[in-house]
């Protein structure tokens, strides 16, 4: 096991690029949307750069790129709407899991952890990609960017788990790609563990101090006492 284990007994991850490569999908419904309202199309490195704060901000931001200037706010829910019908259409179309994500949740889940699912993603997606990719099972309990009155980076769903399930939020880890992921686990009084390979607004997670990181959550189970990575 990983060093960022030890002590720990609840583990909450992240979903998009933390698990699932979902910006093929993403930036395909984010594209659809657009296309509906006659505003060109972003593009799949662009949506990259914009996840991260849900999806009406993804919506404002691909708006705003698109229009040289902040959206009115009735079109922005017009096009949130149908950014939501699309994506609804396709969530896991191209949508693939991570190397190493099936070998970690499967060696945590064998040694006993409480995992959670904490996405700043709509709730109503999170049970059709977790189904499509084979993960569905080892959550017991997913919170959505809508399920709760505030999203990370705010601490309240980290929180909101760690009392739901009587665990000390010592005791507990958030596992992200995001600076949001590492500012609401450290708000949150969690242990932070940060992933390279997702979607941090173009810039490395590192720099937002997590306690520890891996290139690949395998690590989190097959890293021996001669891993490179410590805490
Ligand atoms: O939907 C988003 O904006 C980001 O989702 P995440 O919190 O799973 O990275
Ligand atoms: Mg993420």
């Amino acid at each position: 096991m990983h060093p960022c284990l030890e002590g720990i007994t609840l583990v909450a991850f992240d979903l998009d690029g933390t698990l699932v490569d979902s910006v093929p999908d993403l930036a395909a419904a984010v594209d659809a949307a657009l296309s509906d309202l006659a505003l060109p199309a972003p593009g799949e490195d662009k949506v990259r750069d914009w996840v991260g704060n849900g999806s009406r901000v993804l919506v404002e931001r691909a708006l705003t790129d698109a229009l040289g200037e902040a959206p009115a706010t009735a079109f922005l829910d017009t096009a949130h709407e149908g950014f939501l019908a699309r994506y609804g259409e396709a969530p896991c179309a191209r949508t693939r899991l991570y190397p190493g994500v099936r070998e970690a949740l499967e060696g945590l889940t064998a040694s006993g952890q409480r995992l959670v699912l904490v996405t700043n993603k709509p709730e109503d997606f999170i049970a059709p990609i977790l189904e499509a990719t084979g993960i569905a099972g080892h959550f017991s309990l997913c919170l959505g960017g809508d399920s709760l009155p505030r999203r990370k980076p705010d601490p309240l769903p980290l929180t909101h788990v760690a009392e739901r399930f009587g665990v000390a939020p010592g005791r507990c880890l958030m596992v992200g790609d995001s600076r949001h992921d590492i500012a609401a686990g450290r708000a949150a009084g969690f242990r932070t563990l940060a992933v390279p390979y997702g979607y941090n607004h173009g810039e490395p997670v590192a720099a937002s101090g997590p306690d520890a990181t891996v290139e690949s959550l395998a690590q989190l189970v097959y890293c021996k006492s001669n891993c490179a990575i410590t805490m």
